[in-house]
């Protein structure tokens, strides 16, 4: 079987050939290079009526024999290109007599990874100029397990070297340039498995306009950056009990991040692969090769339902192409626990969680957020108890080894004992929290205890913590629990509703409110 891609969401024209017997890529690419700033919608769509037609030729000119259908990026995208790689497709795949099929994206960008490494189910992390988010497979789609909250990563590195004067892509360039900085304290921001990098990309642009040599602004956001990107990723594989992870998305091609992600995935004992760089900057083979999966599947438009999306969220696509039975692992745990900051250690009725240095990070880095989470969780924890919401008494604390000891709590993770009335009870306790003026920071399914007799649910694990009197940091909160309720329960619909339910009846509407506006928000930015 051998299927054409069409790709040219943003600034790539790209066409390739897929043949599946031989499991070889052909790819043509022409890149739009923006003469000055980023990249303008029109000018880039101008580059696709031009560009494509060439590469397309230039790749049936090299196939040897019948193509047997037409795969093209239908989103997410910007909206004149997509409309142009739609109407490039369409009429290919009129010419040439054969179906039509419409791939996601983003989805294209971590089947590329699951089909070079030959992983069964890893956890995916995207990393693209537009996007950035954490995938898993479960009951038929790609599951969200978290996300940026504001601009893609790519973009993000983008407006500092805008900012700087350097022309687009900046990625490249700041990769260069770090190789002869130092260090200096940026913010770090990560919410469970979300994170954010509008804090960090004002105080960059700010270090910068101040007189801190670019090369020290170029490493730091580096290390900040990718230390983020490997914390949640780690955390999903944690979540979820994977073992194996795999790259994706243009950033992908930076040499630090990749060396960051190894090196987190060997200390676990989790399997990593990052594809070569032509799969992961955007390219149509990763189109042609999805499109040979979902033709396979018979997963074929009609040309009146083809329509582009420029919103098309990887979540949306049913997963036509893989079968029920290969969901993401989820790998019952006995021993001491690797979580994605500590390992923590069971003996009778105390526990001792140590953060152990991450050799990823950057030792100064390192040292920081293993002292401040340390010292945070004990407050945190204590703090909530005397709110009247169940936590595990402190016995002991130790900053220096960034060690705490705490009781004993609960039999079970509540990944394990799911029910409508455990959530609701979290939703209670999240709410009791938000009205003593702090958040959690990372509930999840594995970080509230259960007990089978008395069915209490305890919180532990607050070391992402924080004071805050914001609604949008209420809100989140209760994101990060949903989005872990999505990634680890079979049906999570009635679960959901249920912790909102909790939420509602002790705490404040407008976060809830607010909640709504969270999950209705595109990211693609
Ligand atoms: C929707 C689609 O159009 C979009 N595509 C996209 O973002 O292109 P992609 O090729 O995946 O990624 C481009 C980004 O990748 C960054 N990049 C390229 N080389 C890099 C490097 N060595 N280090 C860091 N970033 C790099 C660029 O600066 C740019 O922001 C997406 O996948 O989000
Ligand atoms: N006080 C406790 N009583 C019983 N079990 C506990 C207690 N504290 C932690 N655990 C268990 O250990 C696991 C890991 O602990 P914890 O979440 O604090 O570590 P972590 O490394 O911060 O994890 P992550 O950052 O991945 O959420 C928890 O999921 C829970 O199963
Ligand atoms: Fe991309």
């Amino acid at each position: 079987m051998r299927v054409l891609g069409v790709e040219g969401t943003a600034w790539c024209a790209s066409a390739a050939c897929y043949d599946a017997e031989a499991d070889a890529v052909l790819i043509e690419s022409d890149a739009y290079e923006p003469e000055s700033g980023g990249i303008h919608p029109r000018e880039a769509a101008e580059h696709m009526q031009a560009a494509l037609p060439a590469v397309v030729e230039r790749v049936l000119a090299q196939v040897d024999g019948p193509i047997d259908a037409v795969a093209f990026s239908r989103g997410p995208g910007l909206g004149p290109c997509l409309r142009i790689v739609g109407t490039t497709a369409r009429a290919l795949a009129g010419s040439l007599d054969v179906p039509l099929v419409g791939v996601n994206h983003m989805v294209a960008h971590l089947e590329i990874g699951r089909h070079r490494s030959g992983f069964s189910s890893p956890v995916c992390l995207n990393a693209s100029g537009a996007n950035a988010h954490l995938l898993g497979y479960r009951d038929g789609r790609y599951r969200v397990l978290g996300e940026t909250m504001d601009t893609g990563v790519g973009n993000a590195i983008d407006k500092f070297t805008r900012h700087v004067g350097w022309s687009h892509p900046g990625g490249p360039k700041v990769e260069a340039h770090a190789e002869d900085g130092e260090f200096v304290d940026m913010p770090y921001v990560v919410k469970g498995m979300d994170f954010s990098f509008s804090g960090i990309m004002s105080a960059a642009k700010q270090a910068y306009d101040e007189g801190t040599p670019v090369e020290d602004v170029c490493f730091s956001l580096q290390e900040h950056i990718f230390a983020m990107l490997t914390e949640v990723s780690e955390r999903a594989l944690s979540l979820t009990g994977s073992d194996e992870l795999v790259l994706g998305g243009g950033v992908g091609q930076n040499a630090r991040l990749r060396e960051m992600l190894e090196a987190m995935c060997e200390q676990r004992g989790a399997d990593f692969f990052a594809p070569e760089p032509r799969f992961l900057r955007d390219n149509a083979g990763m189109i042609a090769v999805l499109g040979a999966k979902m033709y396979a599947a018979d997963d074929t438009l009609a040309v009146s339902d083809s329509g582009v999306d420029p919103n098309f969220r990887p979540d949306e696509v049913p997963v036509t192409w893989r079968g029920d039975d290969e969901d993401v692992a989820i790998a019952p745990e006995s021993g001491p626990v690797r979580g994605a900051e500590a390992v923590v250690e069971f003996d009778d009725d105390h526990v001792t969680k140590r953060r152990l240095p991450k050799t990823y990070r950057h030792p100064e880095l390192d040292a920081t957020l293993r002292r401040d989470r340390t010292v945070q969780e004990a407050r945190l924890t204590s703090l909530a108890r005397r709110a009247g919401v169940p936590t595990p008494v402190v016995r002991d604390i130790d900053v220096r080894s960034a060690t705490i000891e705490f009781e004993h709590v609960g039999t079970a993770d509540l990944r394990d004992g799911l029910s409508t009335a455990r959530v609701r009870d979290v939703g209670r306790h999240l709410a009791t929290i938000h009205d003593a003026g702090f958040v959690h920071g990372d509930p999840t399914t594995r970080n509230v205890r259960v007990a089978g007799d008395d069915d209490r649910t305890y919180l532990v694990d607050f070391g992402l913590g924080y004071h805050t009197d914001h609604v949008e940091d209420y809100a989140m909160d209760l994101h990060v629990f949903d989005q872990s309720l999505v990634g680890t329960a079979d049906a999570p619909d009635e679960l959901r509703a249920a912790v909102r339910d909790g939420y509602r009846a002790v705490g404040d509407g407008a976060v809830l409110t607010r909640l709504q506006d969270v999950e209705g928000r595109g990211r693609y930015r």
